[in-house]
């Protein structure tokens, strides 16, 4: 089974109006509110791929009710852990350019997280874990390395999809894969890429520190992948980007189902590729439809 993991999920609030001024009451041309939270997403993705998963993590409140019914109605497997104040709001304002603010989320009891942890003792090795959002405002990063070492205690697999030191360190762990961007990978290890090579040499090193599989992702430039012998570059199909919020989070769906179903870590980058693509084309989340129409014009080369 795959399991996604959203510590810290909410509702994005996306906000449309043509023009924001600060200091002045603003009036919306168009409002949404959408199950948000990054695990999710992929959850979501996973779902349209046709892949059995189960979305882990904390919901609390009328916000966490709301994300648990709209969830369940697209047929979404879940198993949150209740807890006792409010899931955030997450505002997407879209006006002459996009803004976010993203709130912090409630404070999980030690009872709360004891009861979330219970759920990873059932594990085996045919099961995969991906963690991915922000961590809730009272955990530290070793909430996700205890749990890092449990998964892997009982041979399942695992993906976490963060940056910075707390991505170094999960790398001794062997996650099945890692997927900062470009700009990610940049800061990661401090330094500033003058062309793809450069890209490609600090994408190596990620695997070199135990990752088994590297891509790198680049927006409207595409992406790339990390093997041992070889490297993969895509570039993206041409299209009107509608909102790229959750593009990150589809392409680990499509990797990551589609890798669990095939063992083919190239038809893996393919649909990865074209979940992306296909959500950064789409106003809410990629549906299989636009995955579909995505997935013929995603053209991989060696590079
Ligand atoms: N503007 C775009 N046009 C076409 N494809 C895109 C665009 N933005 C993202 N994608 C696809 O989605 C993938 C992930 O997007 P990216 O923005 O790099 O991730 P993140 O959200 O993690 O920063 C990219 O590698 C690309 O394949
Ligand atoms: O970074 P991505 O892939 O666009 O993910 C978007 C999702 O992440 C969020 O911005 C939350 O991010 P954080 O968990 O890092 O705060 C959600 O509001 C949204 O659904």
């Amino acid at each position: 089974m795959i399991y996604t993991v959203t510590v810290n999920p909410s509702i994005d609030y996306i906000v449309q109006l043509k023009e924001l001024t600060l200091g002045e009451v603003n009036r919306m041309d168009y409002d949404n509110k959408l199950p948000g939270g990054k695990g999710i997403n992929v959850s979501r993705i996973l779902k349209e791929l046709g892949l059995d998963n189960v979305a882990l993590g904390f919901l609390g409140g009328f916000t966490g009710q709301f994300v648990k019914e709209e969830l369940e109605k697209v047929g979404l497997k879940t198993n949150f852990t209740p807890v006792a104040e409010d899931t955030r709001i997450n505002v997407k304002i879209k006006a002459q350019s996009e803004t976010e603010i993203n709130g912090r989320g409630p404070k999980i009891s030690e009872a709360e997280v004891a009861a979330f942890k219970a759920q990873f003792d059932k594990l085996t090795a045919d099961d995969v874990v991906i963690f991915a959002g922000s961590l809730a405002p009272n955990l530290d990063d070793n909430f996700y390395f205890d749990l890092i070492e449990l998964i892997r205690s009982k041979g399942a697999q695992f993906v976490i999809d963060t940056t910075g030191e707390s991505l170094l360190k999960t790398l001794a762990q062997k996650p099945l894969v890692v997927k900062p961007n470009n700009h990610e990978l940049a800061d990661l290890f401090d330094v500033e890429f003058t062309g793809m090579d450069d890209i490609v040499k600090y994408g190596r090193k990620l695997l070199d520190l135990g990752a088994q599989h590297v891509l790198i992702s680049m927006a409207g430039d595409g992406g790339l992948m990390i093997t041992k012998d070889k490297v993969y570059r895509s570039y993206a199909p041409k299209g009107t980007v509608i909102n790229s919020v959750g593009a990150g989070d589809s392409m680990i769906g499509g990797f990551v189902g589609t890798y669990a179903k095939t063992k083919d870590p190239l038809e893996a980058f393919r649909y990865g590729l074209a979940c992306g693509s296909a959500t950064a084309f789409s106003e809410d989340l990629a549906d299989k439809a636009k995955i579909d129409e995505i997935l013929p014009l995603i053209k991989i080369e060696e590079y």
